[in-house]
């Protein structure tokens, strides 16, 4: 099962580590799509690709570009700095839709309140991350995530560092969330 979390607010050291606050407090599904739109379906893990949810999820979305990132030491062109620039805070001007295929990681959101909730992905999980919805990703400790990317039509990854306040999508997004 997929876990999310509020995060420490006084972290510090390194940002592969969970950093749960101190006692922890998790976040359910439904608590975290009323306190940012962000969307978590399960899909098969050991044959994600064959899924006949992400298939439909797909077909419903019009989801008609696909292509996979690896993010290792060995498999990502520029390791260092990407890894620097996913972890930035930052906005999209369309949904990030990724499904873990292989490996481990942490996608940050920051929620309607502005506080930043973890959530740790594996195998099967499939994330889809609201448009105009600030967030940031790293690596765990095991330092492996295969992932495959969705996007309708041509691809646009440019990421809009904070403060994007400016912007339609960040301007649409508060719009959209009411609690
Ligand atoms: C596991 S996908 C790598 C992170 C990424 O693609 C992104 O855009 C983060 O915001
Ligand atoms: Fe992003």
């Amino acid at each position: 099962m997929v876990q999310s979390w509020f995060m420490s607010e006084n972290w510090s050291g390194d940002q592969r580590e969970p950093h749960h606050k101190q006692p922890p407090e998790y976040v359910d599904l439904d608590t975290l799509y009323k306190l940012t739109l962000v969307e978590h379906f399960k899909v098969n893990e050991s044959d994600p690709v064959n899924d006949k949810l992400l298939n439909s999820i797909k077909k419903d979305r019009g989801y008609s570009y696909e292509d996979e990132i690896t993010c290792s030491k060995e498999c990502l062109p520029n390791y260092e700095s990407k890894l620097k620039m996913f972890f930035e805070e930052h906005l999209h001007t369309d949904e990030e839709i990724r499904l873990v295929l292989e490996g481990s990681g942490y996608f940050d959101v920051r929620d309607v309140n502005d506080k930043w909730i973890r959530i740790k992905v594996e195998p099967g999980d499939l994330l889809i991350i609201p448009k105009g919805i600030y967030h940031r990703f790293t690596l765990d400790t095991n330092n492996f995530i295969k992932a495959k990317r969705l996007f309708v039509g041509e691809p646009v990854w440019t990421p809009h560092n904070r403060p994007a306040d400016h912007m339609d999508c960040r301007k649409e997004y508060l719009g959209q969330i009411t609690c």
